[in-house]
């Protein structure tokens, strides 16, 4: 089979696992690979899928081999894979923007970003190596908040005909002009904001779900998520925190029967506990009225490691974008979107969601 070549914006954590991961499954079959969705997408296995070429801004990471800057600080993630090969592809420095908080310098090194001295690439630089690598995806994990740079990389993607993936919440799939450009250009794109494998959006989802389908009425309810990796420190910044937010409540929302007040609904990133490393802890609670009005509640605690929870998703995303390119769909993937993002441009239930997303592997569905 031929690999999928992609190309990374953002070495952290999650890029990380993801890497991990595609090596890690070269050693498993069918019968004893746990922790995927699909072994199989379309004749595409996890393991066919190699990166061309990567992105990023710090001096720990830059010039460095991929297979090296994946376990360089600040990332914190657990190391299911120590020993990824050499991919000969190093890390490029990127282009900054508002990839960079500068709240983070007020915090030990080992946690946040340490600039690279390199001079940043310009965009006819990012464009030209998207071009010379033959990449044909680029995946976007810039840190929260990093409106402008992630305009700035699409905009590369599509100057480059490259498909993209974006997996962070800045609105791009999910913003109409956004996607007119991907319309036109005839480039797939999958977006916005993963919803992790089992991570807090999903099991929140089912849950009001539930509560539709027995007849139960959501009254209230809250996520309160706290973590230790530099995207919780990141998120300290309340500024950059307005779309992640919105990604965030809106992905409860739109599943439960009856829209809640603005005040009666708190789902977000709470608090930076910085022993938890990439151990990302959901605290949910949910309070209802069932026959003859009468209230209960429910509480639930999630304990998960964010970033392999995001490359279980993220390493079908790759396969179904590749399958759209394959059969020369370009726009929006409106069923992989629903299933494996948290904003996608149009909301279904999961359930729904699942369903479509295995029609448009099997190829009864377009996009
Ligand atoms: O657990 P949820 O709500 O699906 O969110 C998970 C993902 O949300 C993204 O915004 C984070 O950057 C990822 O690191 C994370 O895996």
């Amino acid at each position: 089979m031929d690999k999928i070549r992609i190309a990374i914006a953002g070495i952290g954590n999650c890029a990380s696992s993801l890497i991990q991961g595609i090596e890690y499954y070269k050693s498993k079959d069918e019968n004893d690979a746990i922790g995927l969705m699909h072994w199989d997408i379309g004749g595409y296995k996890p393991f066919d899928i190699e990166v061309v070429a990567a992105f990023d801004i710090d001096k720990r990471k830059v010039g460095k081999d991929v297979s090296e800057a994946i376990y360089e600080l600040p990332n914190c993630t657990a190391v299911f894979c120590p020993d990824v090969p050499k991919a000969d592809v190093k890390v490029r420095m990127g282009c900054v923007l508002d990839g960079f908080s500068e709240h983070m310098n007020t915090y030990d090194e080992k946690r946040t970003f340490l600039l690279s001295d390199e001079p940043e690439a310009t965009k006819e630089e990012i464009i030209k190596e998207l071009r010379d690598s033959g990449a044909e995806i680029l995946l976007n994990y810039l840190p929260v908040g990093s409106e402008e740079a992630t305009r700035f990389y699409m905009d590369c993607a599509l100057e480059a005909g490259v498909a993209c993936i974006n997996n962070m919440p800045v609105f791009i799939a999910s913003d109409p002009t956004w996607a007119k450009r991907f319309e036109e250009k005839g480039i797939p794109i999958i977006g916005d904001d993963i919803k992790a494998q089992l991570g807090a959006t999903i099991t929140h989802r089912t849950l009001a779900d539930l509560f539709n389908k027995r007849g139960v009425r959501l009254d209230r309810t809250y996520q309160l998520n706290t973590g230790g990796n530099t995207d919780f420190l990141n998120m300290l910044n309340r500024s950059r925190l307005a779309s992640k937010k919105e990604s965030k409540t809106e992905a409860v929302q739109s599943v439960v029967a009856q829209r809640m007040d603005d005040d009666d609904i708190h789902v977000g990133p709470s608090d930076y506990v910085p022993w938890q490393n990439d151990n990302k802890v959901c605290f949910l609670r949910m309070e209802g009225r069932l026959f003859g009005d009468v209230p209960m509640n429910l509480e639930l605690r999630l304990s998960v490691e964010d970033s392999p929870n995001s490359a279980g998703v993220v390493i079908d995303a790759i396969r179904c974008c590749k399958l759209a390119l394959n059969r020369g769909t370009g726009g929006i993937l409106y069923s992989p979107s629903s299933y494996f993002m948290k904003h996608p441009p149009k909301q279904f239930t999961d359930d729904e969601a699942h369903k479509m997303t295995l029609e448009f592997i099997c190829g009864e569905r377009p996009n």
